[in-house]
């Protein structure tokens, strides 16, 4: 059990806060609008908890919008064998026999899906500014990255969390940016195990505010 939790729950969890934070330092207006977000609701010098992060709507949306871009399983579990004919709601039928797979990544960038899906655009997870209403823990196809129904990702719920409070401590922390010279952040992907950037994110960490000692 313990196996299987660091198995299935590490690479995942650090890859989305790894994507995450690349679409922070390319997208500078996202950045400084997370920042505003964080900086309101924990204030000062302190620290975001998991109690602030519920009520930081922008940060759940970038988070969504990360795994929406970049699910770090884009296959889901790869493949699945039908033990029986299955039916299917437009009346297709997988035979007994069939492998097959759930491409959430072409979900994800369907255009008759999601609007423009190459842009990072958070702002579409955000209802009252025209975005969808979407629970990506299972509950909605258009966007599953932890999967749906029997085999859903049991660790969703830590999964989420955590990416969520570690970006806003990132957020909060730091200023984040391209080192000098270096090239801009590059999305290209390489699948292994899970999604992973081809090119590992290199950023420059600035702090941004002493603590007195
Ligand atoms: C953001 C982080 C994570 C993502 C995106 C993610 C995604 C997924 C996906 C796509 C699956 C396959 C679901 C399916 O086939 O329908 C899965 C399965 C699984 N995940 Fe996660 N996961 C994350 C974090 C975690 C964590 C933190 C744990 C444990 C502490 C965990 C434990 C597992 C296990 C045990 C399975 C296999 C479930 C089964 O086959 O019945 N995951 N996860």
């Amino acid at each position: 059990m313990v196996m299987e939790m660091i198995f299935r729950g590490t690479d995942t969890t650090a890859l989305v806060t790894e994507w995450c934070m690349a679409e922070v330092v390319r997208n500078p207006a996202v950045q400084a609008r997370l920042r505003a977000e964080v900086d309101a609701a924990v204030g000062g010098d302190g620290c975001p908890s998991d109690g602030d992060v519920a009520r930081m709507p922008y940060l759940q949306a970038v988070v969504k919008e990360t795994l929406r871009a970049h699910p770090p399983g884009p296959l889901l579990s790869w493949a699945r064998l039908a033990t029986a004919d299955v039916g299917l709601a437009n009346g297709m039928v997988v035979p007994a026999g069939t492998t097959a797979m759930v491409n959430m990544w072409a979900i994800t960038h369907d255009g008759e899906v999601w609007a423009d899906p190459a842009a990072f655009a958070p702002e579409r997870f955000i209802p009252s500014e025209g975005g969808a209403d979407v629970d990506v823990r299972g509950g909605d196809l258009r966007l599953a990255p932890f999967g749906a129904g029997r085999r859903v990702c049991p660790g969703k719920n830590l999964g989420l969390a955590t990416v969520t409070l570690w970006v806003a401590r990132l957020v909060h922390a730091f200023d984040w940016s391209l080192p000098d010279g270096s090239p801009p952040v590059s999305l290209d992907e390489v699948l292994k195990l899970s999604l992973e950037m081809k090119t590992p994110l290199a950023a420059a960490a600035t702090p941004r505010r002493r603590r007195a000692a």
